[in-house]
Order: C-alpha cells, then sequence, then structure tokens
C-alpha cells in the first residue's frame, strides 16, 4: 500500500501519481490531503515553491468529487493563463484512470466557444483565470451553484493584477455552504486580507517556514555597474553552455529589450509577457519546455507558478519590487527536491534590496565574480569536447565522402587534426573574449542624479510606508483606478509619508484623471505629476505640471493585469531562430554563433 493510499485517495489516483513518479507525499500533501478529505473547514495552507501544492489541493477534490453529477463541484482560480493550463494538465494527470472526471481550463486569448463546448459536456472541475471565468458567469455558460470546493491559486497576485471585482463576483455565485482552500508559498499582508474577505474561520496549516524559498537553491549575487548588467547576463550565459533559465525582468518593456538583445547576440531566447498574444505566449511556452529555447525571459506575472523540469538558473536581471515576488522568481528552480541556483544581477544601489529578502528567504545571498574571459572560454572549449564525444555519426550519409576527406588530410598529424577541428569553433569565442574586461564591481557615480526616465512620467502620491502602502498596494490601487490594462509602471519609491511612483507617460493624464476621488483604506488619495528627479528622497519639488501635457507614447506594454487581456501587439522582434547558428534543439549553450555587443 502506498504513502498516497494512507492518506485516504483511491487506487485509481495512486496508480496515476505512481506513473508522474510520484512516490511519497510531500509534507505540504501530507497535511493538505486528509484535511480536505476529512473536514469541511476552509484552509489556508502555506508551502514552500515546488512543493506540490497542486496536488496538494486537487487530490482530494478528486478524491470527493461526485461522479454521479456532471455539475461543477470545484472551481480553481489562477493569475495566469499558462498558470491555469499548467494546473488544468496536471489534474488530467491525475485523474487519468477515473472514470467520468471532466476537466476544463478556461482563459481568455482564446476560443471561447470551444471553451463552452467543453462546460456544456459536464466540467465537474473548472480551473480559469478570473476575467474569462466571470465572462462565462455572465453569459450563463459557467454555473457555480453546486460548488463545493474554491481554490485561490496565487491568491495575492491576482489582487495585485487587479482581479479583486472578478474574484468578488465570482464568488457571490458559490453557494454559502463551500469549502474555500487558499494555497501559498508567500504570506504578504495581501494575503491575509484574502483570508478575512473571502474566508471562514479558515483552519491554517504550513510545511515549512512560510514565505521561505526552496531548500535545495542557492542564492548567488553579481555586484556590476548599470552598464554592465546585460554584459554579464551574456557571461553567465556562456559559462554555462547548458544553461536553461528563466531571466526575470521588471516591467515589459525591459523583458522585450533583453529577449531582443539575447536573440542579436545569438542566444536562445525568447521573451513572455502581456503584450503577447495567447497563441504567441503558448508557443514561446511550448519551445521552453522542449528545450528548443534555453533562455526564457518574463515578466513576473506571466512566469508566477510556472513548473518547467530542471530549470539549471533563474536570473534576477533586476531585483523584484517586493521581497515576496523574489520567492516566487527563484521557486522556478530546485523544484521538487532539485538543486537550482537563483542569482541577482546588481548594482550598488540595489544591494540594499538584498537583506529583505534574505530575512524572507532565510538564506544569505553569496557574492559571485563575474566570469573572465578564460573561465568561459575553458568552459565552451570542453563543452565543444562533450559535444564531439556525443555526436552522433550517420554513416550512411558521410561514408561516400570519407575517402577524399582523408586524401585531403593525410599529412596532418593526428593531434594536429584534433587541434584544427576544435579550432574551427573555438577561435571565435578566444577572438570574442580576448582582452575582455572585468566586469566586476560598480564603480559609477551616475546614481541618485539621474533624471528620470523619459518614457515614463513621475507621480507624487500622499501616502506612504506609514500608510501600508507598499509597492504591491501601489500597484493594485493603480490598476483598480486607472481601470486599464496596459500601464506599464516603472521605478516605485516608498517614503515613510509619501511616496513616488513612474507610469507610461501616454497614460499620465487618465492617470490625474483617475485618481481625482481614489481612496486608500478610507483616506482620500492626492496624485500629482511631480519633476523631482529618483532617488533623492525628501519633500517633492511641488513643481506642478498642468495635466494633460507629454507627449503621447503609443507604446503600450505595462504590468499585465488580466490574464485574458491584452492580446494584441506583443514582442514581433526577430524570432528565436535568427541570429546566429544556436546548434540543434538540445545541444544547448553557445554552439559557435556570433557575439555581438559587449564582452
Ligand atoms: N509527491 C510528489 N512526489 C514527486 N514529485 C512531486 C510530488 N508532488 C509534486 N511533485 C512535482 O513537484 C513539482 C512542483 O509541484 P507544484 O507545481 O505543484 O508546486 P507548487 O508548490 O505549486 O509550486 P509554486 O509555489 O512554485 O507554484 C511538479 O513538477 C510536480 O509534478
Amino acid at each position: 500500500m502506498s504513502l498516497f493510499n494512507e492518506l485516504g485517495l483511491r487506487q485509481e489516483i495512486v496508480n496515476a501519481l505512481t506513473d508522474l513518479g510520484y512516490e511519497k507525499p510531500t509534507p505540504i500533501q501530507q497535511q493538505a490531503i486528509p484535511q480536505i478529505i476529512n473536514a469541511s473547514n476552509d484552509l489556508k495552507a502555506f508551502a514552500q515553491t515546488g512543493t506540490g501544492k497542486t496536488a496538494a489541493f486537487s487530490l482530494p477534490i478528486l478524491e470527493k468529487l461526485d461522479l454521479e453529477s456532471k455539475a461543477t463541484q470545484a472551481i480553481i482560480l489562477s493569475p495566469t493563463r499558462e498558470l491555469a493550463i499548467q494546473i488544468g494538465k496536471n489534474i488530467e494527470d491525475f485523474c487519468k484512470y477515473m472514470k467520468r472526471v471532466n476537466v476544463v481550463t478556461v482563459y481568455g486569448g482564446a476560443n471561447i466557444d470551444e471553451q463552452i463546448r467543453g462546460l456544456k459536456r459536464g466540467a465537474q472541475i473548472v480551473v480559469g483565470t478570473p476575467g474569462r471565468t466571470v465572462d462565462l458567469i455572465k453569459r450563463k455558460q459557467l454555473k457555480l451553484k453546486d460548488i463545493k470546493w474554491v481554490v485561490l491559486d496565487e491568491a495575492d497576485e491576482m489582487l495585485n493584477m487587479g482581479f479583486k471585482d472578478d474574484l468578488d463576483q465570482i464568488l457571490e455565485v458559490t453557494p454559502k455552504e463551500k469549502q474555500t482552500l487558499l494555497f501559498s508559498a508567500t504570506f504578504p499582508r495581501e494575503v491575509d486580507a484574502i483570508a478575512k474577505n473571502y474566508m471562514t474561520k479558515p483552519v491554517e496549516i504550513s510545511a515549512g517556514k512560510k514565505n521561505a524559498g526552496a531548500d535545495k537553491v542557492s542564492h548567488e549575487y553579481y555586484l556590476v555597474s548599470e552598464k554592465n548588467r546585460y554584459p554579464t547576463l551574456k557571461r553567465l550565459a556562456d559559462v554555462n553552455p547548458n544553461i536553461y533559465a528563466i531571466v526575470f525582468c521588471r516591467t515589459r518593456r525591459e523583458t522585450k529589450s533583453v529577449a531582443a538583445n539575447l536573440i542579436d547576440d545569438g542566444y536562445n531566447a525568447d521573451a513572455l509577457h502581456g503584450d503577447l498574444s495567447q497563441a504567441q505566449r503558448d508557443i514561446v511556452m511550448e519551445k521552453f519546455r522542449a528545450k528548443h529555447l534555453q533562455i526564457l525571459v518574463a515578466t513576473d506575472v506571466a512566469a508566477r507558478g510556472l513548473d518547467v523540469d530542471d530549470l539549471t538558473h533563474v536570473i534576477n536581471y533586476k531585483l523584484p519590487d517586493q521581497a515576496e515576488n523574489y520567492t516566487h522568481r527563484s521557486g522556478r528552480t530546485g523544484r521538487a527536491g532539485k538543486e537550482g541556483i537563483s542569482i541577482a544581477i546588481i548594482t550598488n544601489r540595489e544591494k540594499n534590496s538584498l537583506r529583505p529578502i534574505e530575512s524572507k528567504i532565510g538564506k544569505k545571498f553569496i557574492a559571485q565574480q563575474v566570469p573572465g574571459g578564460k573561465e568561459i572560454c575553458e568552459k565552451q572549449l570542453f563543452k565543444l569536447i562533450e559535444k564531439v564525444k556525443d555526436v552522433e555519426v550517420n554513416e550512411d550519409q558521410i561514408n561516400p565522402y570519407l575517402e577524399g576527406i582523408y586524401a585531403q588530410l593525410k599529412d596532418i598529424e593526428h593531434d594536429e587534426l584534433i587541434k584544427r577541428f576544435v579550432s574551427i569553433e573555438f577561435n571565435q569565442f578566444l577572438s570574442y573574449y580576448q582582452g575582455a574586461e572585468d566586469l566586476n564591481g560598480d564603480d559609477s557615480r551616475e546614481r541618485r542624479t539621474r533624471s528620470t526616465d523619459e518614457n515614463f512620467t513621475r507621480f507624487y502620491i500622499n501616502l506612504g510606508k506609514m500608510d501600508g502602502l507598499n509597492p504591491a498596494r501601489l500597484i493594485g490601487l493603480i490598476n483598480e483606478n486607472l481601470k486599464k490594462s496596459d500601464v506599464e509602471i516603472g521605478q516605485i519609491e516608498i517614503l515613510k509619508s509619501f511616496s513616488f511612483f513612474e507610469i507610461d507617460k501616454a497614460f499620465a493624464e487618465q492617470a490625474v484623471e483617475a485618481f481625482q476621488h481614489a481612496e486608500f483604506e478610507g483616506r482620500s488619495v492626492i496624485v500629482e505629476v511631480t519633476t523631482k528627479p529618483k532617488g533623492g528622497g525628501g519633500r517633492r519639488s511641488g513643481k506642478k505640471r498642468s495635466f494633460g501635457g507629454g507627449d503621447r507614447n503609443s507604446g503600450g506594454g505595462g504590468r499585465e493585469r488580466r490574464s485574458g487581456g491584452s492580446s494584441g501587439g506583443g514582442y514581433k522582434g526577430k524570432s528565436s531562430s535568427g541570429g546566429g547558428y544556436k546548434g540543434g534543439k538540445k545541444s544547448g549553450g553557445f554552439s559557435g554563433g556570433k557575439r555581438s555587443g559587449k564582452r
């Protein structure tokens, strides 16, 4: 008898788990599964990233599902399409030996009719993003009157993305008698608020330390100057020829630009962010999961909760505003007990952001040195040798040429021959990194006086730490009031009694308008355009600008609010097949392509 049987799961489920290689329940599964099976209390469950929370809530639901009924009994809400799809697939895997279970996943940006057809067939379990779920409820295609379980996965992120109204609408049409399950890896204040709002006397369980990162992830940082941030990223990719990583950026704009640069520079990279259509996002994810892409450059929202096997690195191109998000980012690696490395590329100015993260994850960042040319060339050389050792020789294809080839090479000694073959690929690397400068350390004095990024308008807001404002709540406030899905948020500076934030200047006028009657926890909010430069702290300059000014910028972008929303636009840069040779499907690493730009 398996340990999963002992938790009260039927044999069909246990068999499916065995197929998936799940031998024993993880700690959160051990606690949550019997709790959900045996009691009807609401549940708040915390466990580190990558410890199997999806199975922890899905398995007991599958166990208790009324298979005689076709009514929707469980609704699982998640912030992004990718995550909803992943959860839906996981549940299908778990119930593959159970008859009469239908799981339907609903999310924006995809054909609604197909989803409606799925619902009509009778879906006992629906996994959805909030926007599309509301849409289907309004169309009377999704009926939640028989709901027994509501699962809020990554609930804090749903609120941060401005889904509060949608969540309210969804929960309103569910029966009073139901079990609400909230699963999270972090414990920001928002999660507490959700529990208060949506749950009745929840039982709380936690496995491991709240907010803690995955156990087997090591955390490293590279201190460099701003101008060396991107070259550092390239060196990290070059020194790890088998890299399979997610690079996190803070904005869509940055995500697009880093991905475009990597592609131009010959790496197997692409971008994942909310400006892409659903189809584009699917293609990128498919290529990444199949390891045809080695580097996925993503925003926090797009990559929240993604479970990709065997990532070697998570790279924080810029650290997130909120320490909690770092936990979610680094948790993409080191999953299911495996090891992983989470890297932060930081400047002097960002060094202070490490401490709050360290206290959240309960671990120290280790300072690392950006590798020099010699180290990179050595790694690449041995990667090349490995490739030579592993290459499959297609005898039939090559045989007809061999005689001629041998004839041409007959005067070259064996040792010399090896050197020459290796050099064909390696020379490019050697010459690229010859005399490459040391990128370590940030001695730039560019900080503090830098003026605001010309694409953003900077605002003063009369709320600060004292009012309970933090970056996530500020972003939520902006999204809530702007009621706009495509607004890019730049730098945020939360001070004691007031704060500053930047948003895409194309939306400056709307923002001023939108905040005129805004409130925050019963306080009226004052938002004004300010010309004060970044990083100074102190009082605002007082120089008010007449609203409505500023250049129009059609750039769009910004923080994803809605998983189903923005389908247009998107990254249309060169396809990942452009720029240099990228080796075979699973080859990994730099494979002799061009290297351009700063080394
Ligand atoms: N009991 C188990 N034994 C082996 N592998 C497991 C077990 N439970 C889950 N896994 C695997 O562990 C990985 C992480 O699981 P899952 O995605 O549910 O994590 P999570 O806790 O939801 O993470 P996050 O907080 O990052 O969203 C998945 O690949 C899953 O298949």
